[in-house]
């Protein structure tokens, strides 16, 4: 068995651009509790307000299982613990469980401490004793301890031998550096494992060399039995040790339980909740819970899922709530093609795929994107099959007006066919011209079709493409995602000239949700 403590909501917060409210905090937490994760660190009460907060929201809070941890430092030097204002701000926390840290490296303590060895070594020991006289389980994290274990073995161990004295019931051997091998840690983690029989040892690693995985795989192997990291990797400089990486290799692949595999099957959900909850693009490479994690796009690799998922998938998707996705580009091959169209309900003979495959890879020669925008690609389809299209766009103008260079408001008309019947309307905008566009196209279409009315746009990308005329001369590709309801799907428009690249993919995402009016089964459809 292996536990595990997050700190997410206190190495995660130390990470440059991820910041929580209290409310996101006291959320995670009670997230992280449903998913099973056995100590939750919550944050340092003696740092700041929003901490302190956290702490005394937490009170009336029913964790389940789980054990919230309040973290703090050793006491300062020359000081007893009872004096010290940060001690006694984590001893009011009044959270069961206490993670103290302290110093393992003698540089850390003649040059960060300014303090003699053995002061560090009765800091620790004092400050650990004191939380256990007031009855709370104390885990010692041992900063540095890697790196200070190299330069003086003895010293490390001393240290060690400080929290045990005090009464700590885990020993964390910390890689605060990040910059540790697998092979140092697996053979001192062992050396501590043995030195200190019947002591819980535990393994904190931050990814600098991006070893953190490795690290902690390294020092469970060598008998450590409590993991520390965060979810997604969040943490300071270059992050913690990924549990959303760690976990599925640990239970998985190594068969150890550190939670039961059931359980994993929210591991996708708990990532992208605390992404929602910091506001924070979801990685799509991220192993295991990224949407790239299993989204197949070569042909070779397509043709041969399609024949058995084993071939190129390392874990069925689902074990950590993930699914399996099939991309197309100018890299697919007819599998890609017939397999996507079957997810959108589209029937093609072999010889209408091919030459579908053949219109794709010359539209992305030109620019295009498909692998993004499905709702293009199921139009591209549709009117190879000679499909009909709900409308016409026949022609369009657009002027920007501005007196100066903050007064600028945009005018749009376009001319578009639906049926028998010509529309010629006009709008204009203050937010540009790619809106004044949107708003006329909308005036035009939208008394024939009005349910239009509940599709809106939700992003626009642009992007110059490399390799045509250089600055503004260059070519683009415009990306358009749209939502209906739960429902979102995305569009391309590529051309030399932005509006109307951007035309082209505001108008497929008006034809599709025309066309491709009952999106809801399940599975079928681009999660946003
Ligand atoms: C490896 C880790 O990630 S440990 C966690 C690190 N996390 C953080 O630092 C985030 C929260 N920190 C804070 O809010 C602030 O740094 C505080 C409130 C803790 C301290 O603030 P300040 O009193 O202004 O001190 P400051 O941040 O400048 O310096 C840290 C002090 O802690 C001391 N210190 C560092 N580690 C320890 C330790 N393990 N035990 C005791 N004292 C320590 C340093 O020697 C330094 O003391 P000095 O002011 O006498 O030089
Ligand atoms: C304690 C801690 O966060 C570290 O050593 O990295």
């Amino acid at each position: 068995m292996v536990e595990v403590l997050d700190t997410t909501l206190r190495d995660g917060t130390q990470g440059e651009g991820f910041v929580l409210s209290v409310d996101d905090k006291v959320a995670i937490a009670k997230r992280l509790a449903e998913f099973g994760i056995h100590v939750i660190e919550g944050g340092w009460p003696g740092s700041n307000p929003k901490d302190a907060e956290f702490f005394v929201r937490m009170k009336g809070v029913d964790l389940g299982e789980a054990r919230l941890a309040a973290f703090g430092a050793t006491r300062r030097k020359d000081l007893a613990p009872e004096e010290d204002p940060s001690v006694l701000a984590l001893l009011e926390a009044e959270t069961p469980v206490v993670v103290l840290f302290g110093k393992s490296w003698t540089l850390h303590v003649l040059e960060a401490l300014e303090t003699s060895l053995e002061e560090n070594l009765r800091m620790i020991r004092d400050t650990v004793a004191f939380f256990v006289r007031q009855g709370r389980r104390v885990i010692y994290d041992a900063e540095h301890f890697f790196d200070g274990y190299k330069e003086d073995p003895a010293y490390a161990l001393a240290t060690l031998e400080a929290a045990r004295e005090g009464g700590a019931d885990t020993l964390v051997l910390c890689d605060t550096n990040g910059g540790s091998l697998p092979e140092e840690v697996y053979a001192i983690t062992k050396a501590v494992v043995e030195g200190f029989p019947g002591v819980r040892i535990g393994i904190h690693p931050h990814n600098d060399a991006e070893l953190a995985v490795a690290n902690a795989l390294a020092a469970v192997r060598a008998g450590a039995t409590h993991v520390q990291g965060t979810i997604n990797g969040y943490g300071e400089r270059c992050g913690n040790l990924n549990l959303t990486s760690l976990l599925p290799t640990l239970v998985f692949k190594y068969g150890i339980p550190a939670l039961p595999p059931e359980k994993l099957r929210g591991l996708k959900e708990l990532s992208h909740f605390v992404d929602e909850r910091a506001n924070l693009p979801p990685n799509r490479r991220a192993p295991y819970v990224g949407e790239a994690a299993f989204a197949h796009k070569a042909g070779v690799h397509v043709s041969a899922v399609l024949k058995n998922p084993r071939t190129y998938e390392h874990i069925p998707p689902e074990w950590v709530g993930n699914q399996r996705r099939f991309l197309v580009s100018d890299v697919s091959g007819r599998s890609n093609l017939l397999a996507k169209l079957q997810e959108l309900g589209v029937d093609l003979s072999r010889e209408e795929a091919k030459r579908l495959l053949d219109e794709v890879k010359a539209l992305e020669y030109e620019g295009y994107a498909f692998e993004g925008a499905e709702a293009s690609f199921y139009l591209l389809a549709h009117r190879l099959r000679g499909g009909a299209l709900p409308f016409k766009v026949e022609g369009f103008s657009v002027f920007v007006h501005g007196s100066g260079l903050d007064t600028a408001w945009a005018e749009a008309t376009v001319r578009v066919r639906v049926g028998e019947g010509l529309q010629h309307t006009a709008a204009e905008s203050p937010y540009g011209p790619v809106s004044a566009l949107d708003r006329a196209f909308r005036k035009a279409v939208l008394q024939f079709y009005p349910e239009l009315a509940d599709v809106e746009l939700t992003d626009y990308k642009v992007r110059i493409l490399s390799g045509r005329e250089a600055g503004t001369n260059s070519g683009v590709r415009v990306m358009v995602e749209m939502r209906r309801g739960e429902e979102r799907f995305s569009t391309v428009g590529a051309s030399e000239n932005i509006l109307e690249a951007s035309l082209k993919a505001l108008t497929d995402g008006y034809a599709y949700a025309l066309l491709f009016p009952l999106r809801e089964r399940e599975g079928v459809g681009e999660r946003g």
